[in-house]
C-alpha cells in the first residue's frame, strides 16, 4: 500500500474525515444511497475505535438545485451507524470550532456543506489550497486527516488536497478499497472481448473514457444523453434540447467535434441506439430511431429493441464495464436500458465493473445484488480517470 491507512493510526485520537456524500436530491429531499453505506462502515470504525470524528463533505454545486445543506446527509448517517451524528450549519467558522471543541470519544459531528466555502472549489494546487483559511484554522484542531471520499478524489478542492500536506494523513476504508480495486482493473489484460456500457449524462466523461480506452475496449454500447449526442453526430434529428430542457446543446457546442471524430475513427467499435423510449400520456411509448423526422418529445430511456441488441454482445464479453445509465432509470417507465444490460450482464460469468454514484442505485432498486458484479464502485469521474491510468490528485497528495 502507497499511503497510511487506520492500521497506522492510534485510537482515539481527533480526526477531521472527508467523506463523499454527494447524493441525488428531489425535490429537496436528499436520497440515501451506497456511498451512504460504504462511508458508514469507515466512520463505525472510528466510532468503536473512540476517535472524536468531524466529517467535512459536499454536496451539489453553487447554483444548482441539489446545492443543499448537509442536515438531511447527517441524519441519514445515523441511520446507517445506528449511532446518533450531530450537525452544525458551520465550515469552518467559531460555530463549528465551538462544536468540535464538544466533541468526545465515539462522537461524530458532521460540518456544513464544504462547498459553502469559498475557498473550497476553485481548483488550484494542493500547495496553494494549503495555506487557505479554511485549511489552516480546521488544521489545529485536530490530530489527523482521514480522506475516504475516494469519489471525489479527481478534485483539487481544499478539503481533499489540503489538509494532507499540512497534517498526518490517512486513507480510509472507502479511500483503500476503491484505490486497490480500480488500479488493478486498470491493469488486467483480457484475452477475450472488452464491452463498455456507457451513458449517463456527461459527455465529457464519456468522450474521454472512450478516448482513452479504445484500444483496450472492442465494443462500446452507448445510451443516455451521451448516447443521443452520438447519435445526433450520426445525423438523427435527436440529442437537443426542447422546450426549457438544458441537457443537450451546451454539451454538443463543448464537444461535438471530438464526438463527430469519435464516431469517424470507431464506427465499428461503437453501437448506438436503434429504437428511444418517450413519455406518451404517462406510459412508456418507443420509437425506432429512422422513424423519427423531427424531434418532438424527450426521449428518456433506449428502447427494447437496443436492448435485444446489446444482450448477445454483453454475453460474448469476458469482461464488462459500465458508467452511466442508459435511461432516466430512477422512473421504472424509463428503467428498461439501464435494468436490462445489468441483468444481461449479471447473468453471465463476465468480469463486471459497475460505476457512478447514480448508476450503482439501480441494481438494488431493480431487483440485482452487489455480489452478481465484480466490483461496485461508488465514484463517477474517479472511476473512469482510474480506469484509463489517469492519477487522482487526492490520492497523490495521500502517498507523499
Ligand atoms: N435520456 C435521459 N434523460 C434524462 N436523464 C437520463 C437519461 N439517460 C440517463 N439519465 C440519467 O443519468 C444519470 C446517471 O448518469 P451520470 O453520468 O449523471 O451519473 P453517474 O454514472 O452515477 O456518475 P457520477 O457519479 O459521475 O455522477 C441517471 O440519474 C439517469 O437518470
Ligand atoms: O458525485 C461525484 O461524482 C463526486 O462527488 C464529485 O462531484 P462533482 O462532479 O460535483 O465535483
Amino acid at each position: 500500500m502507497t499511503f497510511q491507512t487506520l492500521d497506522d493510526i492510534e485510537d482515539g485520537q481527533r480526526v477531521l474525515v472527508r467523506l463523499d456524500l454527494n447524493s441525488p436530491v428531489e425535490d429537496g429531499d436528499v436520497q440515501d444511497n451506497r456511498r451512504f453505506d460504504r462511508h458508514a462502515e469507515t466512520i463505525r470504525e472510528l466510532v468503536d475505535r473512540d476517535f472524536e470524528v468531524a466529517v467535512m463533505a459536499h454536496q451539489g454545486r453553487p447554483g444548482r438545485d441539489d446545492f443543499v445543506s448537509l442536515e438531511q446527509h447527517a441524519d441519514i448517517l445515523a441511520d446507517h451507524i445506528d449511532s446518533d451524528v450531530e450537525f452544525v450549519a458551520d465550515t469552518f467558522g467559531p460555530d463549528a470550532i465551538h462544536e468540535i471543541a464538544g466533541l468526545e470519544a465515539g462522537d461524530v459531528l458532521v460540518l456544513e456543506n464544504t462547498r459553502m466555502c469559498d475557498e473550497e472549489l476553485p481548483e488550484e494546487d494542493p500547495e496553494v489550497k494549503a495555506q487557505t483559511e479554511f485549511v489552516q484554522t480546521l488544521k489545529g484542531e485536530f490530530d489527523a486527516y482521514v480522506n475516504d471520499a475516494y469519489s471525489a478524489a479527481h478534485r483539487s478542492h481544499a478539503s481533499l488536497v489540503g489538509f494532507p500536506l499540512v497534517m498526518d494523513a490517512y486513507a480510509g476504508r472507502v479511500m483503500e478499497t476503491e484505490y486497490e480495486a480500480n488500479t488493478a482493473i486498470a491493469e488486467k489484460e483480457f484475452e477475450g472481448n472488452v464491452t463498455m456500457v456507457v451513458g449517463g449524462t456527461k459527455a465529457t466523461d464519456v468522450i474521454d473514457v472512450m478516448t482513452h480506452l479504445d484500444e483496450k475496449v472492442d465494443d462500446f454500447l452507448l445510451g443516455g444523453i451521451a448516447g443521443e449526442l452520438f447519435l445526433r453526430a450520426a445525423g438523427y434529428p435527436v440529442g437537443y434540447d426542447i422546450d426549457d430542457a438544458d441537457l443537450y446543446d451546451h454539451q454538443w457546442e463543448k464537444n461535438s467535434e471530438k464526438i463527430e471524430s469519435m464516431l469517424d475513427a470507431h464506427r465499428d467499435q461503437i453501437s448506438l441506439a436503434v429504437d428511444l423510449a418517450y413519455e406518451d400520456d404517462g406510459s412508456r411509448a418507443e420509437q425506432s430511431v429512422d422513424d423519427i423526422d423531427e424531434k418532438t418529445v424527450s426521449y428518456l430511456d433506449v428502447g427494447s429493441e437496443t436492448v435485444m441488441e446489446y444482450s448477445p454482445v454483453i454475453r460474448d464479453s469476458e469482461a464488462v464495464f459500465v458508467k452511466g445509465a442508459l435511461g432516466m432509470f430512477e422512473d421504472e417507465r424509463f428503467s428498461v436500458g439501464t435494468a436490462g444490460v445489468l441483468e444481461a450482464i449479471a447473468d453471465t460469468d463476465c468480469f463486471s465493473v459497475v460505476g457512478g454514484g447514480d448508476t450503482s442505485r439501480a441494481i438494488e432498486m431493480y431487483g440485482m445484488s452487489e455480489d452478481e458484479f465484480g466490483h461496485v464502485s461508488i465514484a463517477g469521474g474517479a472511476y473512469i480517470r482510474a480506469l484509463t491510468g489517469a492519477e487522482l490528485v487526492g490520492v497523490e497528495v495521500l502517498k507523499r
